[in-house]
């Protein structure tokens, strides 16, 4: 049994070098999972708590055929995943391992069959009613090369097996890094704001992070267990028949079709308390990484008792799904060990009948024993294996619903659609009888027939009351949305159908309403507006931005990590740094800025103004700003009130036209001198 239980142990180091399936450390910043969302979309919808998804799943699709294109979809992407078409040379590397490791498995095999047969010269040998007409020499010859045999078997099945493991990890890591890759990608690539705005972080990085797990599991398992089992069953049932009869392979073919059968049927049976676990977990790492991102929240309102209960609902969910789990495991692991031990026994009670009769050695008994040993680890590792398979393709389910996500707001670039290149093309703005609703609010308008243009090099603010649209013309520009009705073009062109989005997002800098930063270092987050930028240029746009004199104070300043050594920044100051990188984007003759002082004292928010208008020359800018002294010299400013655009000219035109604009400036300014009406400031 100790032999077995160190077989099994080595068996299982591959699964145990991969990345552990417990729940990870909670982070404090999304920023840590690479889901830095445009900072939020330059958007007043910060960080979304709800835990709605938009991945869906045909209802009426038949289950069996369901899984049978999971199957295939997964067969798909490990082939896909060892022989990549767009890089040949892994392609050739990778059927290269994967060639070498079955071939060390085969061998492997081989020499571990070797073990029992050893085993037993070796008892038969030493029996001295057999070795009475040798002479003395030869039993002490005899004996000593067995068991040198019997050692170096051992040793070298070990050998080939641990040499498999190493030759196929390259494979298995590569497909996971591949994996990992590819659908990281798709989810920053493909999916629109509207999906990451409705997703869980803490959920998603989950999915990914299992479903890297699975491929790695299924291509294992497909390699190193369920083809060396079949091949092992086959050569022990027929090693059995050849030299003890069919009595013997007969009870051992039964052992084996009983043992995967149960485990089949109850690792099918337990697989929903699997699911449930996997749901209830992911819930619950949800809850931890949203309840700690909104840690100050939960702290101006005392809430963390609260916060608290909740995590225990989710936890008191799990934990019911674990018990199952783990009561119906038992079940299996005992019943397994049942039907494993009445065939053991069974083959063995044959076998000593035929010592009786005189036509089996004792050695034999140890034979038949050590072959049955041999196959149960197989077996064993079936049984685990299969269990993993099950749940690696719940894992992976997950994962393709993701791959398989479209983006709900955005309609794919058309297929005549044209990179946009400012230069040639112009950059003036225009938005002509433009109606938008979020996909999540079907019922409310946000946009109605919004029309206005930014002249190419103009500098233009729009204002309004909160909540009338303004950052919506800037999503819609920057094409996070497409509109239901109406026409957004840039120097003639339509985005939506006439220029490619990446491009046009190219050209974009933008200043978003809420910043945040990557948990790195300010010169990285400063760095990241050019990554070709030279240090001399990081700090010049950090200079324009006011951050110097700032961020000088701290010991190693811009290399410190924020958040980290007593480096936290002030909602000005990261919002300098998002102006910063913003004048670094480069080649990007379109300037966004979303309340880009609203942070920001007096003093600071008219330097900065100034560098904005410096970055701006030259530049078409569209300013989105509350407090309506910082654009008055903008050369046009348009009045947006309730989805429309009320009025537009200069600050001198509006102020003598007394409309909507003359109306909010009068607000602003007895706000200032601090005799404001109820209904005046509900504006
Ligand atoms: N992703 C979204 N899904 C549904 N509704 C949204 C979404 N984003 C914004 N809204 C709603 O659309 C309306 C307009 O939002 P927008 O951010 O454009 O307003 P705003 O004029 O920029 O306001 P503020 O000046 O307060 O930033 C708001 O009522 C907002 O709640």
């Amino acid at each position: 049994m100790i032999a077995i239980r160190s077989c099994r142990a080595s068996s299982f180091s591959w699964i145990r070098s991969l990345p552990s399936r417990q729940p990870r450390r909670s982070t404090l910043s999304n920023n840590h999972l690479g889901l830095n969302y445009a900072t939020r979309a330059f958007s007043g919808t910060t960080t979304n708590t709800t835990q709605q998804s938009t991945v869906t799943k045909p209802e009426d699709e038949d289950q069996s055929s369901s899984e049978r294109t999971l199957q295939w979809r997964i067969w798909k992407t490990l082939s896909k995943n060892i022989t990549p078409t767009d890089d040949p040379e892994r392609a050739k590397e990778n059927k290269r391992r994967v060639v070498i490791s079955l071939g060390l498995m085969v061998a492997g095999k081989a020499v571990n069959i070797q073990v029992p047969y050893l085993f037993k010269h070796l008892v038969d040998a030493l029996d001295v009613t057999t070795t009475t007409t040798t002479t003395t020499g030869d039993v002490a010859i005899v004996p000593i090369s067995l068991l040198l045999g019997y050692g170096m078997s051992r040793a070298a099945a070990v050998g080939f097996q641990e040499f498999r493991n190493a030759v196929f990890a390259v494979v298995a890591q590569d497909a996971i890094r591949h994996t990992g890759r590819t659908v990281f990608d798709h989810v920053h690539q493909q999916l629109d704001l509207q999906f990451h705005l409705s997703r869980n972080t803490g959920q998603l990085s989950r999915i990914l992070d299992r479903g890297q797990r699975s491929i790695s599991f299924l291509l294992n398992a497909a390699v190193f267990n369920v083809i060396p089992t079949l091949l092992e069953v086959s050569l022990v049932t027929g090693l059995l028949a050849y030299q003890f009869g069919s009595a013997q392979a007969i009870v051992a073919l039964g052992t084996v079709t009983a043992y995967t059968a149960f485990t089949v049927g109850v690792t099918s049976w337990r697989t929903q308390f699997r699911r449930d676990m996997n749901r209830l977990e992911s819930q619950a790492s949800g809850r931890v990484v949203d309840s700690l991102l909104n840690y100050e929240t939960v702290q101006y309102f005392n809430n963390a008792k609260r916060e608290g209960e909740r995590y225990e609902e989710s936890l008191r969910g799990y934990q019911k799904a674990a018990l199952q789990a783990q009561t119906s495991l038992s079940l299996l692991n005992f019943g397994q060990a049942a039907i494993f031990s009445a065939g053991l026994g069974g083959v063995m009670y044959l076998t000593s009948q035929q010592i009786v009769d005189g036509t089996a050695s004792v050695g034999d008994l140890v034979l038949v024993n050590g072959l049955l040993f041999q196959l149960s680890i197989p077996l064993f590792f079936i049984g685990s294996v299969y269990r993993e398979i099950k749940q690696s393709l719940i894992d992976m389910e997950a994962m393709f619903q993701l791959a398989d996500t479209k983006p709900s707001s955005i309609a794919p670039d058309h297929e005549n659609a044209r990179e946009y290149n400012p230069l040639q093309m112009g950059h003036t703005i225009r938005f002509e009888n433009v109606h938008f609703q979020y996909p999540s609010s079907q019922d409310r308008a946000i946009l109605k027939g919004a029309t206005l243009e930014i002249p190419q090099g103009k500098t233009v603010a729009i204002v309004g009351s909160s909540g009338c649209g303004k950052s919506t013309i800037l999503r819609l520009l920057y094409r996070f949305y497409d509109p239901q009705q109406g026409n957004i073009t840039v120097g003639g062109y339509n985005v939506q159908t006439e220029l490619t989005r990446a491009s046009l997002q190219k050209a974009i800098a933008v200043v978003p309403q809420d910043t945040v930063l990557f948990h790195e270092s300010i010169y990285y987050n400063i760095h990241y507006g050019n990554l070709e930028a030279t240090h001399e240029q990081v700090m010049e746009a950090a200079r324009k931005a006011h951050l110097h004199e700032t961020i000088m104070q701290f010991p190693n300043q811009y290399d410190t990590i924020v958040g980290e050594r007593g480096l936290k920044l002030s909602g000005g100051e990261k919002q300098r740094v998002a102006i910063a990188r913003a004048i670094l984007k480069p080649n990007a003759p379109i300037l966004l800025c979303d309340e880009p002082t609203s942070s920001l004292d007096s003093q600071t928010e008219w330097d900065i103004m100034e560098n904005l208008k410096q970055a701006a020359e030259g530049r078409t800018t569209l300013l989105i700003a509350h407090r309506l002294s910082t654009i008055q010299d903008c050369d046009e400013i348009w009045v947006m009130h309730e989805g429309q655009v009320v009025e537009h000219g200069t600050h001198t035109d509006l102020v003598q036209k007394g409309g909507r604009y003359a109306e909010l400036l009068q607000m602003q300014d007895k706000l200032l001198s601090g005799e404001p009406r109820k209904e005046e400031l509900d504006l």
